[in-house]
């Protein structure tokens, strides 16, 4: 049996992430990762067509047909928008649709008949306008495959990998809701996931302080002894080699960097600024903790480039690789 093709979604129409499918299709047609996108054909090849980009687009019944296409054509499974897309124009009318590309792409996940989902990005204030109740994908494709705990978001490059313990919460109300529970669930999820997804049989996992120079003894905050050393006991105590608090100012350096597998962040721009800043067109979304493989790039729709040609696929091409990387770890029958 050949590798199944990954299953690519729409994101946002109007942002960029029509034109990185077509530059990620010519990127990979002969190299693969094969992948089908779940989009509107009509409204891709009318992109490729303003481009001027040479991608022919074609509808396909599924993924067997969207793999045996791959080389020659971008396969694409229907999802008719309800009204055009304009670049940089989000329009909340095409909101189903948006959702139910990522509703078809976890429902062929989870009946194994690609390898995995990539997500294109999503505009949150859009989707929100429309009574969509999850924060991003991480949390829908959580409640989608039925998960018995909330997944965990891992932004992942050559040079860095993160985790960020609260994610898309105000920075104040990350504070207020930081537990030693949570960082130690967000722990076990990160060292489960680098064992798995990686292949790393002992992860080194370091954990960042909250305050400035991690609290220097209490003087700048107590949350790291309160919060944090009594976390990284409890995950010491559960084998997992995880060590700080670390100062967050220096803990990203190539020096410190070396020192670990994955950080440990304990608010979303603590780890999220650093992997952007190494590494913004390299950088790849993982979710951790589902029973699919769901990658992502780590940037966003992107509104003020789209429609041009010009933004960068290094991402999302990264994105489709990783997936196809971590499928073929997870689900090794399925692709030898
Ligand atoms: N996985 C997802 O669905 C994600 C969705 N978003 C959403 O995206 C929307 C916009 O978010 P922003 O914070 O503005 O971040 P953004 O990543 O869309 O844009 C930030 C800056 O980076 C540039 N940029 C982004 N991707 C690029 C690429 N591939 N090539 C060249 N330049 C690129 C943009 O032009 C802009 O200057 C928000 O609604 C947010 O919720 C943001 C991150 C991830
Ligand atoms: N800032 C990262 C981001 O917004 C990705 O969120 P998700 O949609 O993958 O949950």
């Amino acid at each position: 049996m050949s590798t199944p093709p990954l299953a690519l979604t729409m994101g946002d129409p109007a942002g960029i992430g029509g034109e990185l499918t077509l530059a990620a299709w010519a990127r990979l047609r002969t190299s693969g990762p094969a992948f089908l996108a779940l989009d509107d054909p009509a409204r891709l090849s009318a992109l490729a067509a303003r481009l001027g980009w040479d991608v022919p687009v074609t509808p396909v019944s599924g993924p067997e047909e969207a793999a045996a296409v791959f080389t020659d054509r971008l396969p694409v499974m229907t999802v008719r928008l309800p009204a055009p897309s304009v670049p940089g124009t989000p329009d909340p009318v095409n909101a189903p649709a948006v959702l139910g590309s990522i509703e078809r792409a976890v429902a062929l996940a989870q009946a194994g008949q690609v390898g995995g989902v990539v997500t294109n990005p999503i505009s949150k204030a859009t989707l929100y306008r429309t009574g969509f109740a999850f924060p991003g994908h991480t949390e829908f494709l959580g409640a989608l495959t039925g998960t018995a705990e909330p997944p965990v978001m891992l932004l992942a490059s050559p040079m860095l990998r993160v985790v960020p313990v609260t994610i898309h919460v105000s920075l104040r109300r990350a504070l207020d809701t930081l537990t030693t529970a949570e960082i130690v669930r967000t722990g076990l999820a990160l060292h489960r996931g680098l064992r798995e997804g990686y292949g790393i049989e002992s992860p080194r996992i370091a954990v960042a302080g909250l305050n400035p120079h991690a609290g220097e003894e209490g003087a700048m905050g107590d949350e790291e002894p309160r919060l944090v050393v009594p976390a990284i006991e409890a995950l010491r105590a559960q084998g997992v080699d995880a060590f700080g608090p670390l100062p967050p100012d220096t803990m990203f350096t190539a020096r410190a960097r070396a020192g670990y597998d994955a950080a440990l962040c304990l608010y979303h721009d603590q780890a999220l600024i650093p992997i952007k800043t190494l590494d913004m067109d390299g950088g790849v979304n993982v979710t951790l903790g589902l029973p699919i493989v769901r990658t992502s790039p780590d940037h966003g729709t992107a509104f003020g480039i789209a429609g041009q040609g010009i933004a960068d696929p290094g991402s999302l091409v990264a994105a489709l690789r990783l997936a196809a990387d971590m499928a073929a770890r997870r689900f090794p029958k399925a692709a030898a």
